[in-house]
């Protein structure tokens, strides 16, 4: 059977990496709208009612309005790559990893996890959830992400003349990704967060550092990096790195694109610091590479068909 998929906001920066892995698939009919059409109400509703599903790669009031223009009769499924409904009741929150496939399989409505959270839930919530880490501990996390994570505006902001060599933003403290880290972590309190962009096109390297010593239970980074590793064993899209394997992390202007998701746990020598570390990319597992993930289960297909691992 062909499931028919529409992908709202096609030519975007996120949906046309969507478009892009799912080329070439037998299991997808795409319905498309062309360029005049695209952001009419009325052509995006038909399309919308007709698709088995619907993937949403718009800004958040777009997204909410395209919910809207779905008949509930119509049985279409959503995927919304945007942050409106990734604390909203009645959505499962797209992390297959976190939440189990069969949840995502079943859903109707999955909102995908945003770039930063997926690096920071990876590494925080299966240790809270295990009791390696406090969930009242007043994490932080910085990171840095390539430029096409802030879609066409930021592109066109980093690819003119006099672009930044390196951007920190969040200053209020407000960033919308923190209320989704808190919630799927199970924390007790919002997290700082400190993001920052660089001139590369794609990828990021999310980082939380622990003084473990100073935490009651005191844990051991190797512990972690043990504990990551069994949450994570048989995934075919999250690889737990070995003890110190590399003494430096990059990304490059031009990096392939990758759907993967690799996790490290550093440490001092007396395993009493450690610096949890994710590296993805951010239009990879962070946006498209997890819509396809989504898609495949909401279509009873193989998890990980069609993504770049
Ligand atoms: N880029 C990334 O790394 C990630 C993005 N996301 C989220 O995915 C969503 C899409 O982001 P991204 O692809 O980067 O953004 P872009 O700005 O690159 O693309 C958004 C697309 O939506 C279109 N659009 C805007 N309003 C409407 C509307 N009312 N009806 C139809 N189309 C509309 C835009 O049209 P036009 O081309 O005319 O501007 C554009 O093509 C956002 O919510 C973002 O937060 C999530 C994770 C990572
Ligand atoms: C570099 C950059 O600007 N990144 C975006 C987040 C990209 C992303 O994850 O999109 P969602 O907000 O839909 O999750 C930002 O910080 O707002």
């Amino acid at each position: 059977m062909t499931n028919k998929v529409f992908i709202d906001g096609a030519a975007g920066t996120t949906g046309l990496e969507i478009a892009e892995r799912l080329a070439g698939r037998s299991e997808f009919s795409l319905i498309t709208l062309d360029d005049a059409q695209r952001k009419d109400t009325a052509a995006r509703r038909e399309a919308l009612n007709e698709a088995d599903v619907a993937i949403l790669c718009l800004p958040d009031e777009a997204a909410i309005e395209a919910v809207a223009l779905i008949d509930p009769v119509s049985g279409t499924r959503v995927i919304d790559a945007s942050s409106a409904h990734r604390t909203t009741e009645g959505w499962c929150y797209g992390f297959p990893e976190l939440v189990g496939s069969e949840r995502v399989a079943t859903a109707r409505r999955v909102s995908n996890p945003g770039c930063y959270p997926t690096g920071f839930l990876a590494l925080v919530a299966p240790l809270v959830r295990a009791g390696l880490l406090p969930a009242d501990w007043p994490y932080t996390v910085n990171a840095v992400s390539g430029y096409s994570g802030g879609g066409k505006a930021l592109i066109e902001r980093f690819e003119a003349p006099g672009a930044p060599a390196f951007r920190a933003y969040g200053y209020d403290l407000k960033h919308k990704h923190l209320p989704e880290m808190k919630a799927h972590a199970g924390l007790e309190h919002p997290v700082i967060f400190a993001p920052s962009v660089v001139p590369a096109y794609r990828g990021m390297i999310v980082e939380v550092p622990l003084h473990l010593d100073a935490m009651a239970n005191d844990p051991q980074a190797d512990a972690l990096r043990d504990a990551l590793g069994e949450f994570y064993a048989g995934s075919a899209v999250v690889t737990v790195h070995d003890k110190q394997p590399v003494g430096e992390l990059l990304l490059g202007p031009d990096d392939t694109p990758f759907d993967g998701l690799e996790l490290f746990v550093f440490s001092n020598d007396g395993g009493w610091n450690a610096r949890l570390v994710a590296r993805l990319d951010n239009l990879g597992k962070g946006a498209s590479g997890a819509a396809v993930q989504n898609l495949n289960l909401l279509c009873g297909l193989p998890e990980t068909a069609g993504l770049r691992l």
